[in-house]
């Protein structure tokens, strides 16, 4: 399905939405749930998912009301905080519970902010389903777009992340012959105007310190890599089903202009606004309406200078590489995205250095042969296959 036929049928909603929240606990999955408490008329949490968090989940769920819980580690099953849950609400627990609230009848539309490949299961199950799916897991677009597309019902599939938000609504009414290409913005991260000397040397601390989003720390990393962008490079080229060079990364270091669409007779569409989460979280939930802003309206009058410029792919190798594999395609985008999973946590944990994270991820897809996406159990395969290259491919460069 392309995602131009949703902007044709429109889309009818359920009052109040009954919304499942996977990753409830994250940077999105709170931001998700602030957005709720003010639209509490609209929107009805009845499903939240963490991992490891199972204090949060209990809360989260004790003041929503919620019907389901789940703890996707199962390790958790024996949580004495678990007793704190009232007697009506269910608990679950692994990729069961995910899948089984992803598809509940009585779940409406899931947000998907689990990070990570792990966030398939949910995605495919609502897809699969037919409900309203808020994506902001952009990891299983990237692996997993193949699959997911083709199950994406017209009007269902709203994506959350920022620049997939701005140019879903610089589509909307448009149609897809008429798109010339999509310039796709990047702040350029905390290291931006670095060369491969200084790379070198930074830490995964300075690498924390994004200038102008606060976001969980695998996707704080990837923006430092320009991985980030990369993976926002496919999954552009899924949601919009355009091919991977249509896509242009353009640096914008104020992250005021969240992305653009340039049209064949040359006009130019872009979507603007604060660098806050919450507006595309909530357009996904409010679609095709509009609701009262959750964040401080911007006065365009005192906005500074905007300036816009070109990534450095041989500076920031992982922008490269990732459009490498959109091209190849198959399961290569699959295998790129595990080696980065692996190395940006060995990163983040002080196992390897900076520039060992583009190391890794060429070096697991220089041994991969692609091959083309047939089911979920093959993506786990060539996911697990691959962890396993760029671990032992860590193990044997960062002593
Ligand atoms: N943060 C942002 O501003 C943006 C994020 N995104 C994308 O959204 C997704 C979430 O990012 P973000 O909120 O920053 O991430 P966080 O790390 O802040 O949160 C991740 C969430 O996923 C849960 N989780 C982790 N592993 C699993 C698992 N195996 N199964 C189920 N749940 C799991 C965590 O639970 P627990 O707390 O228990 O570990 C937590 O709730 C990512 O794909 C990211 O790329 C896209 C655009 C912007
Ligand atoms: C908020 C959001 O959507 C992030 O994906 C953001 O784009 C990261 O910033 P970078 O542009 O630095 O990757
Ligand atoms: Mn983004």
């Amino acid at each position: 399905m392309s995602i131009f036929e949703g902007f044709k049928s429109g889309v009818t909603r359920h009052e109040p939405q009954r919304v499942a929240v996977l990753g409830a606990s994250g940077s999105i999955g709170t931001q998700t749930l602030d957005v709720c408490r003010r639209h509490a008329d609209r929107l009805s949490v009845v499903a939240v998912a963490v991992n490891d968090s199972v204090s949060f989940a209990v809360k989260a769920a004790r003041e929503f009301g919620c019907a389901y819980v789940v703890i996707a580690n199962e390790t958790h099953r024996d949580d004495p905080a678990l007793a704190d849950l009232p007697a009506s609400c269910k608990v679950s627990f692994g990729q069961e519970g995910l899948t089984r609230i992803a598809s509940a009848d009585d779940v409406d539309s899931v947000v998907d902010a689990v990070v990570g490949f792990a966030g398939i299961y949910a995605g495919y199950a609502a897809l699969k389903a037919g409900k309203a799916l808020m994506y902001a897991n952009k990891e299983s677009l990237v692996v997993g777009g193949d699959l997911l597309m083709p199950l994406a019902r017209p009007g269902r599939l709203i994506p959350v992340d920022s620049e997939h938000s701005a140019i879903y609504q610089c589509l909307v009414g448009e149609h897809r012959s008429d798109v010339h290409r999509i310039w796709l913005t990047c702040s350029g991260g905390p290291f931006f105007g670095m060369g491969r000397e200084e790379l070198s040397h930074v830490t995964a601390a300075m690498a924390l310190k994004h200038p102008t989003w606060a976001m969980g720390a695998k996707i704080t990393i990837d923006s430092a890599t320009l991985m980030n962008k990369g993976l926002e490079v496919l999954e552009a080229h899924h949601l919009f089903d355009v091919p991977v060079d249509m896509v242009n990364v353009l640096v914008h270091p104020q992250s005021m202009v969240h992305s653009m669409v340039e049209f064949e007779d040359g006009v130019v569409k872009a979507q603007l606004g604060p660098s806050d989460m919450r507006i595309p979280i909530q357009y996904a939930l409010s679609y095709p309406e509009r609701w009262e802003t959750p964040a401080p309206r911007v006065d365009y009058c005192e906005v500074p200078d905007f300036t816009f410029g070109r990534a450095d792919e041989d500076a920031f190798g992982c922008l490269r590489l990732a459009k490498e594999a959109g091209r190849d395609g198959g399961t290569m985008p699959c295998a790129m995205n595990a080696a980065n999973e692996v190395a940006n946590l060995a990163f983040r944990q002080g196992r390897c250095g900076f520039l060992d994270v583009e190391a890794t991820v060429a070096h697991v897809m220089g041994k991969t042969d692609a091959v083309p996406v047939e089911s979920l159990p093959q993506l786990e395969e060539v996911d697990a296959r691959s962890r396993e290259l760029a671990a032992s491919y860590l193990d044997g460069t960062c002593r």
